[in-house]
């Protein structure tokens, strides 16, 4: 049984979880371990569906109402025997037979999270409700994708674990941060009441190929404007720091959470810190060093300093990134350079 460590205490559900389908104690079954992902046809999603479909015994399912996602993140599996791609909004509930859940489903880029912010908050309460119903009926194991967003504006820094957060409960990015930190209590008292296997995935800021290109996000905005030859939009004061993760060290991340024995939270993420003026003059540097900086203006509830904490990660996942920024995003920027038919000055 998964115990959880958050906070430093050390808790064990009372409830065993309920019985995977009766088939899967059959000498003669054969069938593969069937996992949905939510939210799959987006960018983390996306890889780690390549990343589960490596593995012949893996069924992977996505389903995605395509908001922010895109059928052609996923074009390489459609057609093929182990997936199954599915049109639907996990505000509603889904009825299907599965041994693991990962629910990813959610705007990740503020720009969209914010557009409409009362389906945010649906899809992180009502999704993850409709989830863990899932997961419930099905005895099947669910990982949550929560975010360092769930600290707010820190304090406490770099973030552990046991840190409750400073978040505005009324402000505009409330919808995602809050609507995260319900996501997370949803899964904890599933798991106390109902025995359900969890766990959460805490992920600080990652980037990689395949995000939108007009995503909004820091990074994606960056590597475009600077193949586009666009100045470099540093929000003020430009002294907020993030902590970048590649992706594929993420989805590493991600499956030795879902495969090992601790719920969570756990912090995944790159503990290496940038201002946002160190990220443009690096995005400089590497990709065009002709392209101006121009300091634009902020939206409301900007974290000012960002960077996991990730001893538990290293401890209880043995995990820790490999890819540093400075590799990463010469791998996005040739992604992106593809997408945009946009080939590097000689
Ligand atoms: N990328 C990051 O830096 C980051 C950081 C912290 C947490 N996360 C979390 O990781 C997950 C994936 O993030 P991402 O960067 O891949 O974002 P993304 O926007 O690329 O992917 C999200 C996917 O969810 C789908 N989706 C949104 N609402 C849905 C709904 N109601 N029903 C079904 N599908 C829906 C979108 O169409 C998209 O395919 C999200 O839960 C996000 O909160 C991401
Ligand atoms: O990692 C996380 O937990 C969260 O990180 C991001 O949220 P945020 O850090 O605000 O992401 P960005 O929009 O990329 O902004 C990062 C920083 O870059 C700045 N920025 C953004 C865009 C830009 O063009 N220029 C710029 O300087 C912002 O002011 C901010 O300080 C994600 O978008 C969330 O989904 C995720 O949950």
């Amino acid at each position: 049984m998964a115990t959880n460590t958050a906070n430093g205490e050390h808790q064990t559900t009372t409830k065993p979880p309920p019985l995977p389908s009766p088939l899967r104690f059959s000498k003669f079954f054969q069938s593969n371990m069937r996992i949905l992902v939510t939210g799959g046809a987006g960018f983390i999603g996306s890889h780690l569906v390549d990343k589960l479909m490596e593995n012949e015994k893996n069924e992977v399912i996505v389903a995605d109402n395509y908001f922010t996602g895109s059928k052609d993140n996923l074009k390489k599996w459609i057609g093929h025997p182990r997936f199954e791609l599915i049109r639907h909004d996990v505000t509603e509930p889904l009825l299907i037979e599965v041994d693991q859940i990962y629910h990813l489903a959610c705007p990740a880029s503020p720009i969209f999270y914010k557009y409409n912010p009362v389906k945010t908050i649906k899809t992180n309460v009502i999704g993850t409700l409709n989830m863990l119903g899932l997961a419930k009926r099905v005895g099947a194991r669910i990982l949550l994708t929560s975010t360092s967003e769930v600290y707010g504006d820190p304090l406490v820094h770099p973030q552990p674990e046991s840190y409750w957060g400073n978040v505005n409960p009324i402000g505009v990015r409330s919808c995602y941060d809050e609507g995260k930190r319900v996501a997370e209590t949803l899964m904890f008292d599933y798991h106390r009441q109902h025995g359900i296997e969890i766990r959460i995935a805490r992920i600080f800021n990652t980037y990689g190929p395949r995000m939108n290109i007009d995503d909004g996000r820091v990074v994606s905005n960056f590597i475009a404007q600077a193949i586009r030859d666009e100045p470099l939009t540093v929000q003020l004061p430009g002294t907020q720091t993030r902590s970048f993760c590649y992706v594929s060290d993420m989805v590493d991340g991600l499956i030795r959470l879902m495969e090992g024995e601790n719920t969570g939270p756990i912090n995944i993420g790159n503990p290496g810190e940038f201002t946002m003026l160190e990220l443009a003059e690096t995005v400089k540097e590497l990709i065009n060093p002709e392209v101006e900086i121009k300091m634009v203006d902020n939206t409301p509830d900007d974290p000012r300093q960002r960077k996991p904490d990730i001893t538990k990660a290293k401890e209880l996942l043995g995990w820790e990134p490999k890819i540093k920024l400075r590799d990463g995003l010469p791998l996005m920027e040739e992604d992106f350079r593809h997408r945009l038919g946009v080939a590097k000055k000689k």
